[in-house]
């Protein structure tokens, strides 16, 4: 007798199928295929979390651009400040919302940072935003390496950094410069031109191709790195990716905003 038909299969059990699953008769002898199907399943009713964090120097659109996004997705009631400057962000805060899209869950966390480099003296002006996201890897590894651990870690996790830089349509500044060798170090960035309306199309273009020679230039490897280029199917995605010119961060994140004033430019 065949030694496979002796195995327990998914046919053996008396749990009904999901709609998705194939029927018995189509599973192999083994039923692996049905992993595939029982793991979508299982991912679907936790859903997925993602956090993103914006950085940048006072007065760039951090904070529009986190209250666009919120108002256009999530936000039940219009926010009191609509219509009203968006007041001065002091210290690091953290809005979280579950948007749910054909039975996909998302536990999206923004993170918004107080500006910085309006001070004389900007020595050490990443410390707290490092201090933070270091903070959060912390937290995670200490709830991970319990022996006794739960089952669903919070994720609290920066897995995203906005990086807002000026549009000065020179280069990036020495600051700007510090600030991402540093980050860049800790978590994936995403560099974006804020206020890109306030340049023509061709100053855009041509700042975009200095910032990416200056991060070249000094070595700071904006995501996606090199390391997630794991197979050829990984490389052509990135390298898309990493070609990408002139996709607005509003018409990605945004798109059912009615507000058009955060025209940040996303450099990748
Ligand atoms: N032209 C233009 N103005 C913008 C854009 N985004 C925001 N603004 C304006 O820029 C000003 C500052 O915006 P905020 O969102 O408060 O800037 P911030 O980076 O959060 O500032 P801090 O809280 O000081 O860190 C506001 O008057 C906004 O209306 C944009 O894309 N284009």
């Amino acid at each position: 007798m065949d030694p496979l038909r002796r195995s327990p299969s998914p046919c053996l059990s008396s749990r009904p199928s999901s709609p998705s699953t194939p029927p018995c008769e189509m599973l192999g002898p083994v039923g692996i295929e049905a992993v595939l199907d029982q793991l979508k399943i299982k991912v679907m009713k936790m859903g997925f979390e993602f956090n993103i964090m914006v950085v940048g120097q006072s007065g760039l659109g951090k904070s529009t651009m986190v209250n666009t996004l919120f108002k256009s997705k999530v936000w039940k009631s219009n926010p009191p400040g609509l219509g009203v400057p968006t007041p001065q962000t002091l210290q690091l805060h953290s809005v979280t919302h579950v948007i749910e899209e054909k039975g996909v869950k998302l536990k999206l966390t923004v993170t918004d940072t107080p500006g910085f480099g309006d001070q004389i003296n900007n020595d050490n002006c990443w410390d707290p935003i490092l201090g933070y996201i270091n903070e959060q890897y912390e937290r995670y590894l200490q709830e991970e390496i319990l022996i006794t651990r739960q089952r669903h870690i919070p994720d609290t996790r920066v897995h995203c950094c906005v990086y807002f830089v000026p549009p000065t349509g020179h280069c990036l500044r020495p600051l700007d410069i510090e600030f991402l060798q540093r980050l860049c170090r800790t978590v994936n960035v995403v560099p974006v031109i804020a206020r890109a309306d306030s340049l023509t199309m061709e100053e855009r273009e041509a700042f975009r191709r200095r910032i990416q020679q200056n991060l070249r230039t000094h070595c700071i490897d904006v995501y996606p790195q090199m390391c997630f280029d794991e197979d050829i199917n990984d490389k052509i995605l990135n390298s898309k990716l990493r070609g990408n010119v002139h996709i607005f961060l509003a018409d990605m994140i945004l798109h059912a905003s009615t507000s058009s004033r955060n025209e940040s430019l996303l450099l990748w």
